[in-house]
């Protein structure tokens, strides 16, 4: 009974206790953050209220799914730096380019990154480590891959996949279905990158579905980068969490590089003379593996394989339909740039052969088509955010201290009007072939891959696909918006994703 009594004191006793905690700690967080806010020397810059004292305000905008078009909207009302959370900044300035990501630069990937990649912070990829030594170590091993020389050793599988794809638009045009747009260039994204990495299509273009849960599990993934990434610190937590979903997802992907990888060396049996035969990126990641196995160990094979089958798709797909949606629009820039495909597949020894990328590098209309949909509709939605160095940077003018995260954001980049022209918001490819001197001035603030020594690996990977894929559609078939009156709606968590993209085909008249 006493020792029930004396219970029933305690808790009694620490009631109250517990009440001053339940609004001390509140409190002082509160008191905490003001100060923090009165106390930056960068108090003065502006930016949506809120996003002084709490990282609140960029979760939820980012969480809405169009932060690329909120972003332009804060720098059109308030100027070159704003605020977007208490100790980041977005940046609207050609010239920030160079200081920020330029190479040489001591700017490292932001906090963000962490949860784009394992919550194990001895595991890095290429994307995620902010450590800028052992990144360029890695970047250089694997570097040569993704030369252009390299690849266009491996332009028969993008034509397979080229022609692939042309045959099942020629089945829908016959039947005369609607298409996503969008979800069909990722299963082709996909293909193209199977076979470029492993000679072999992963069968979406077959199936005409998602495989394995593949690109469920990729948006997962994406929600949780874009979203985890303002609060990283719950990175760890929240995968465990995600790990209670159902569906094989991510693991689909894993378990089907390691079993083509196993496969492939059951099949040269360790002997890397075999593979050396084959020219696909997992021959060549397997024979630098046998030359030096040290230095380029199994888990540098499985990491470059799986940073192409993860990587390769969204963007490529988001991009690709980028510039099909802006042609669909602008019926003069399709005639035109039908004069121009036409009159390279008339010097073609069989003009049903799928175009080369050398003839599409030789066809200035088409390539100005892309780079001009690359800049309406960048893949990435949300600022590259970088942390200044030690002794802090002068960027805009203004002086910002170590430690300040600050990034552009390619759709703000892209939409400046000093750079880009009073038409900036205009698909108009034209604007890239008027003077060499106008395209070099643009050329600066193009950013669809991102800047510097954390430019995108993959970049020649895509152009060789989007080049060769963009003129067999445009010069094989006629499309219309399915709805005419469709107002394109997308989804940013990261990449800016086309939702209602439908189309019709039809073979060209
Ligand atoms: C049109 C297609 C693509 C677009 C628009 C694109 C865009 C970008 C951008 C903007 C960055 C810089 C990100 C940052 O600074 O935070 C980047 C980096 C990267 N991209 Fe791409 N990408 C594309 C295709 C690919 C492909 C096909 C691959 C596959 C290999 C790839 C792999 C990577 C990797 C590994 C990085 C990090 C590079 C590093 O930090 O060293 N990307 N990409």
């Amino acid at each position: 009974m006493g020792v029930l009594n004396t219970n029933r004191l305690d808790a009694s006793n620490a009631l109250p206790a517990l009440g001053s905690l339940v609004i001390l700690v509140p409190l002082l967080a509160i008191i905490w953050r003001v100060w923090r806010a009165l106390a930056t020397p960068l108090r003065d810059l502006p930016g949506p209220f809120t996003a002084r004292f709490t990282r609140l305000w960029y979760l939820k905008n980012v969480w809405r799914g169009d932060f690329e078009k909120v972003n332009v909207r804060l720098h059109q009302r308030y100027g070159p730096i704003v605020r977007i959370a208490p100790n980041e900044y977005s940046i609207d300035d050609a010239d920030a380019i160079k200081i920020i990501y330029g190479h040489g630069t001591s700017f490292t990937k932001s906090e963000w990154y962490y949860a784009a990649g394992s919550p194990n912070k001895n595991v890095h990829n290429l994307f995620t480590d902010r450590n800028p030594k052992r990144h360029s170590e890695n970047r250089r091993k694997v570097a040569n891959l993704y030369s252009m020389t390299t690849l266009l050793s491996l332009e028969g599988f993008v034509t397979e996949a080229a022609g692939h794809m042309v045959s099942k638009f020629e089945g829908f045009a016959k039947t005369g279905v609607n298409v996503n747009m969008q979800e069909w260039a990722q299963y082709w994204a996909f293909d193209v990158i199977g076979l470029i990495t492993l000679a072999k299509e992963f069968g979406f273009l077959d199936k005409g579905a998602d495989q394995g849960g593949l690109l469920g599990a990729l948006h997962v993934y994406l929600l949780h980068c874009a979203n985890v990434g303002i609060y990283s610190e719950w990175h760890p937590l929240v995968t465990k969490l995600e790990q209670l979903l159902p569906g094989p997802g991510m693991s689909y992907l894993i378990n089907f590089t390691q079993t083509q990888i196993a496969e492939r060396v059951n099949a040269t049996k360790g002997d890397s003379r075999a593979s050396i035969t084959g020219n696909d990126f997992l021959t060549r990641l397997l024979k630098m593996h046998a030359d030096a196995p040290d230095k380029f160990t199994m888990a540098d094979v499985m990491g470059a394989a799986l940073t192409n089958i993860g990587a390769g798709s969204d963007t490529t797909s988001i991009s690709f339909s980028a510039i099909m949606y802006y042609l669909i629009k602008a019926p003069n820039v399709v005639k035109k740039l039908r004069a121009e495909i036409d009159a390279k597949v008339a010097e073609k020894a069989n003009a049903d052969d799928i175009i080369t990328f050398s003839e599409a590098n030789n066809m200035p209309y088409l390539q100005a088509c892309i780079k001009e949909g690359l800049r309406m509709h960048p893949a990435t939605g949300l600022p590259l955010a970088r942390v200044v160095p030690n002794g802090g940077a002068t960027i805009c003018g203004r002086h910002f201290p170590e430690g300040t995260v600050v990034g552009v954001n390619t759709w703000v980049a892209h939409q400046n009007k000093s750079v880009f022209g009073q038409d900036a918001d205009v698909f108009r490819p034209e604007r890239w072939l008027e003077s060499p001197e106008k395209a070099s001035a643009m050329e600066r603030y193009f950013m669809a891959f991102g800047s510097g020594s954390r430019t995108c690996i993959g970049k020649n990977i895509s152009l060789l696909e989007i080049s060769k894929m963009l003129p067999e559609m445009v010069r094989r078939f006629d499309f219309e918006l399915a709805d005419p009156d469709m107002q394109l709606e997308t989804h940013n968590a990261w990449f800016v994703k086309q939702k209602n993209f439908i189309v019709k085909v039809a073979k060209r008249a």
